[in-house]
């Protein structure tokens, strides 16, 4: 049997007008599940309630079978998260950070961290406070690879990122989840491009969850049709 890696049980948040109603997925050992749908949707308040950056009003988040709250420290080390925040020191360059960030994760991987940085072109010896959004974002990812997580949560990774680099971005998260087991959950607007990639799918819309379904069931289920293309459909 697959190892369960995340499991949601009726997350719900409200804000004053927005309701987060009730999500349950599982997310299993080596899979890409992607997080779909529109704009105010609920994906990122699915996503920080799992990291812990937001308290959600009900639910459960268990990851590794632990719940998000009993072992935050080794959950954390657990976890590689990549989202519209960014958390570092700007006054740093890339190269300082990987010194840093040495002291803050159990199993921080130097070299992995360089090769990351070369392979998506992050500048080393430029301050952080200069880069640009996509250098920014590649960063982020090249810090949230490089720390051997098992879950590995990225929202909207390739956001501002140019073609050639996220290409080599969708290759290497496919590689670490098929040949390293790794599981990872992505929310992307871009569909046809992470469809290759894609094992699972929940898609939401208005705090409200429409489908959770494995890729290959919900293609079969119509044949002659992109993801893309049935998605647009499930929303109408
Ligand atoms: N701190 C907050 N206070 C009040 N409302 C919030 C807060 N954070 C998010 N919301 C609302 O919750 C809803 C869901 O937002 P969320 O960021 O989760 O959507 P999303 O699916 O990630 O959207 P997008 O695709 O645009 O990134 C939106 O209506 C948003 O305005």
């Amino acid at each position: 049997m697959m190892e369960d890696v995340l499991n949601i049980k009726n997350l719900t948040k409200r804000y004053n007008e927005f309701c987060l109603n009730s999500i349950s997925f599982t997310l299993r050992a080596g899979r890409i599940l992607g997080l779909l749908g529109s704009n105010g949707s609920g994906k990122s308040t699915i996503i920080k309630s799992i990291i812990g950056l937001i308290q959600p009003d009900s639910g459960e988040i268990e990851i590794f079978g632990k719940s998000l709250y009993s072992d935050e420290l080794w959950i954390k080390n657990k976890i590689g998260y990549v989202g519209d925040d960014f958390f570092y020191p700007e006054d740093l360059t890339s190269a300082s950070l990987n010194i840093l960030m040495g002291s803050v994760y159990d199993e921080w991987e130097s070299s992995k961290f360089k090769t990351y940085l070369e392979r998506y072109n992050v500048p080393k010896k430029k301050q952080i406070a200069t880069f640009s959004k996509g250098m920014k974002m590649k960063l982020s990812l090249s810090v949230a690879l490089s720390h051997n997580p098992d879950l590995i949560i990225l929202d909207e990774p390739t956001e501002g990122i140019d073609t050639k680099d996220r290409h080599e971005i969708l290759r290497d998260l496919e590689e670490l989840s098929k040949n390293q087991y790794k599981s990872i959950l992505i929310t992307t607007h871009h569909i046809s491009e992470m469809e290759h990639i894609i094992d699972d799918l929940v898609i939401i819309e208005q705090g409200n969850m429409i489908v959770t379904i494995g890729k290959k069931e919900l293609l079969e289920s119509r044949p002659d049709c992109t993801l893309e293309t049935i998605y647009m459909d499930l929303l109408k």
